[in-house]
C-alpha cells in the first residue's frame, strides 16, 4: 500500500505551454550572443530536453551534478559537486536550467562557483519556485510556475529517486494513520 496521496499541482500540458514561453524569451534575450545551458542533474534532465528544443538559436549543453538531499525530502545543507562541467566557461554567457528552487541553498552554491570560474553571465531559468521555503536569496530570471509549500514529484523530480518519469507535477501528502 502507498503511503503517500499525489494530487497534481502542474500538468502536462500547462508544462508544454510555459516551456514554449520560457523559450521564446531566452531566443530574444541571447540573440547574437553565444548560448551555454546547464542543466543541473539529475532533475532538470527533463525540463532540459524539452527547454532546449523551444529555444530558436544554437545553444551548447552541459550538466553538472550536485546533491543536497540525498534521499531524504530534506536539504542538508551542503552542497556537494558530484559532476564538474566538462569545458572552461570563461568568457561564455551561462544560463542554469534547474527544475526547482526550494531553500535556494543549490543555486546559491552554483552561481557563485560558475561566477568565479570568469563566466562573462551567468543566469537562472528554474521551472518551479517554491519561494515560501527560501533561506537564500537567488536572483530568479526565467520562472515557469511558483508553487506552495508542498513537497512535488514528477517530470525529473524525484522522491527517493522515484517518480522522476512522471509526466505530470504532483504535490506528496503522507497518508495519515487513524
Ligand atoms: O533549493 P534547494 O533547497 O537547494 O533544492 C533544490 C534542489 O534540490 C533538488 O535536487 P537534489 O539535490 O535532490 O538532486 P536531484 O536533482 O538529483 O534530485 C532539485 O533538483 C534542486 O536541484
Ligand atoms: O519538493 C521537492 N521535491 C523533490 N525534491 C526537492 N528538492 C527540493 N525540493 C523538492
Ligand atoms: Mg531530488
Amino acid at each position: 500500500m502507498e503511503e503517500f496521496t499525489k494530487k497534481i499541482l502542474v500538468s502536462s500540458e500547462q508544462i508544454e505551454q510555459k516551456v514554449k514561453e520560457i523559450g521564446k524569451e531566452i531566443t530574444e534575450d541571447y540573440k547574437g550572443k553565444e548560448l551555454m545551458l546547464v542543466g543541473i542533474l539529475k532533475g532538470a534532465a527533463i525540463f532540459m530536453a524539452d527547454l532546449a528544443r523551444s529555444i530558436e538559436i544554437p545553444v551548447t549543453m552541459d550538466f553538472m551534478a550536485v546533491s543536497s538531499y540525498g534521499s531524504s525530502t530534506k536539504s542538508s545543507g551542503v552542497v556537494r559537486i558530484i559532476k564538474d562541467l566538462d569545458s572552461n566557461i570563461e568568457g561564455k554567457h551561462i544560463l542554469i536550467v534547474e527544475d526547482i528552487i526550494d531553500t535556494g541553498l543549490t543555486l546559491n552554491y552554483i552561481t557563485d562557483n560558475l561566477n568565479k570560474r570568469g563566466a562573462s553571465s551567468v543566469k537562472i531559468c528554474t521551472l518551479l519556485d517554491k519561494p515560501e521555503r527560501r533561506k537564500v536569496d537567488v536572483p530568479v530570471d526565467y520562472r515557469g510556475f511558483v508553487i506552495p509549500d508542498e513537497f512535488v514529484i514528477g517530470y525529473g523530480i524525484d522522491y527517493a529517486e522515484k517518480y522522476r518519469n512522471l509526466p505530470d507535477i504532483f504535490s506528496l501528502k503522507e497518508k495519515k494513520c487513524d
